[in-house]
């Protein structure tokens, strides 16, 4: 047994995770992990037993002091990690013009392996440092350059799913395969991460959407995840002139998730980006074939795209996870995606009647072990629960310099109360200032305390 799988860790204190959109448990406790999975979860009184006996000898034990928290790490089910430069820039522009004239350019320099390499390497830490211990990548159309991704995760152990941007269709940037290298490009690059045996990371199939794919290659994507039983991800129904062309391109369909589903895209490995402008057919075809959405308010918004109705997809048994969606998101955040779900979700209960809007526990709930169901995930990670690995982050409330460190203040002294103004506060103001330790798979992988 190598050294790494032998760490035995007890943390103790206040501890927040979700078993589902509407249960949330705060309580003060802690979460044994050996070898990076968690072996028990307790209240205070019962770790008062065992820490009595010698049941936890041989563990560290990691004691959080009264203003921290342990959650689980972020899910970030949906972002870009070439367009990290062009984040904040060239949000003046619908979909299709941006595409055009920011992003394909941008994502074309990644034929570069070498500045692939030196972007990757900030993205990969910055997210981890923003306590994303999840992301679900979109890389560019290299297959070298996006293994440069997957080898920066591997380095910084993160947790991802990697896709190969797969486009065949012309645009003004020339930045598109042709099908045939595509399709190898696509299975080389999925038998290459096969091949790096992380258990950390797995590659995921990407057509980049119905705009930049013809039928044979979506039909041949397809099958390679059949193969090599991958997930999908793409986007769906961002922008009204999005959905406007798939349908004139597409005339024999009904609509745009019709156009994924005869080119068997969709199935219960399948995340869709946005899905803003699904009719009630789609939304019952999502449901029956379990297929994920990734909602990203920050681009929804940034790119005037619209307002997801998250609600209505969680009523209508569709599963939902948050992401950052960058560049057209201006944020990296998790933390940012939760405060402009509720946002959004606010305007929506105001503007169309479709409330009630989404409060800060559903969204922490969708930032955990909605994303991780989101991702097929969360039989390993989510939320703190007997058998799953220790993705984690420590939080620090009211640390010197941040958001909220003055104001140290529960309007009432009843506990339970207190420990629920943390993470409330915590997800109206925080940020990485407040996230001191991150811990993958049982292993710190940053240390900001
Ligand atoms: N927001 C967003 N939507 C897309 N649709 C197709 N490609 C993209 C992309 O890179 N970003
Ligand atoms: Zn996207």
């Amino acid at each position: 047994m190598s050294q790494e799988q032998q760490e035995k860790v007890v943390f103790v204190g206040t501890i927040a995770s979700s078993s589902a959109l509407d249960q949330l448990n705060v309580f003060k406790g802690f979460v044994s992990v050996e070898n990076g999975k968690i072996t028990k979860v307790g209240s205070m009184a019962e770790y008062n037993l065992i820490a009595t006996s010698n049941e936890l000898s041989g563990y560290e034990k990691v004691m959080l002091h009264g203003n921290q928290l342990l959650i689980p790490g972020f899910v970030d089910c949906h972002t870009h990690a070439p367009q990290f430069p062009n984040i904040g820039l060239g949000l003046d522009r619908p979909l299709l013009e941006w595409l055009d004239k920011y992003t394909f350019p941008l994502e074309s320099k990644y034929v570069d392996v070498n500045f692939a390499k030196k972007i990757y390497e900030q993205v990969v830490q910055r997210l981890i440092k923003n306590g994303t211990t999840t992301a679900c990548y979109f890389g560019s159309l290299h297959l070298e350059g996006t293994l440069q991704l997957v080898e920066c995760i591997i380095k910084y152990r993160q947790r991802a799913l990697v896709g190969k941007v797969s486009m065949n269709v012309k645009n003004d940037a020339n930045y598109y395969n042709k099908t045939e290298k595509e399709l190898n490009d696509v299975e080389t690059f999925i038998q290459k991460v096969i091949g790096y045996k992380s258990n950390l990371v797995a590659p995921v199939v990407t057509p980049r959407f119905a705009v930049s794919c013809d039928e044979t290659l979506m039909r041949g994507l397809s099958e390679i995840a059949n193969k090599y039983d991958c997930r999908i991800q793409s986007h769906i129904s961002e922008n009204r002139k999005e959905v406007e062309y798939v349908l004139s391109a597409n005339p024999g369909c009904r609509n745009y998730s019709e156009v994924y589903d005869k080119n068997y895209i969709l199935n219960s490995k399948c995340i869709m980006a946005h899905a803003i402008y699904l009719d009630e057919d789609e939304i019952s075809l999502f449901a029956t074939k379990g297929v994920s959405v990734a909602h990203c308010p920050a681009s929804n918004t940034r790119l005037r795209s619209g307002l997801c109705p998250v609600r209505k997809l969680l009523n209508n048994h569709i599963t939902v996870g948050l992401g950052t969606d960058v560049s057209g998101g201006d944020s990296a955040t998790i933390l940012d995606a939760m405060r402009r779900t509720m946002d959004v979700s606010i305007h929506l209960e105001l503007l169309e009647n479709m409330g009630p809007a989404l409060n800060f526990k559903e969204v922490f709930y969708l930032a955990t072990l909605g994303g991780a169901k989101a991702l097929r995930l969360d039989d390993k990670i989510g939320s703190f629960e007997i058998g799953k690995e220790f993705d984690a982050l420590i939080v620090d409330v009211y640390t010197k310099g941040g958001q909220i460190d003055q104001y140290e203040y529960s309007i009432d002294k009843n506990e339970e109360h207190y420990l629920l103004s943390l993470l409330q506060r915590f997800i109206y103001l925080g940020d990485d200032r407040n996230i001191s330790q991150v811990y993958v798979k049982g292993k710190k992988v940053k240390d900001f305390s």
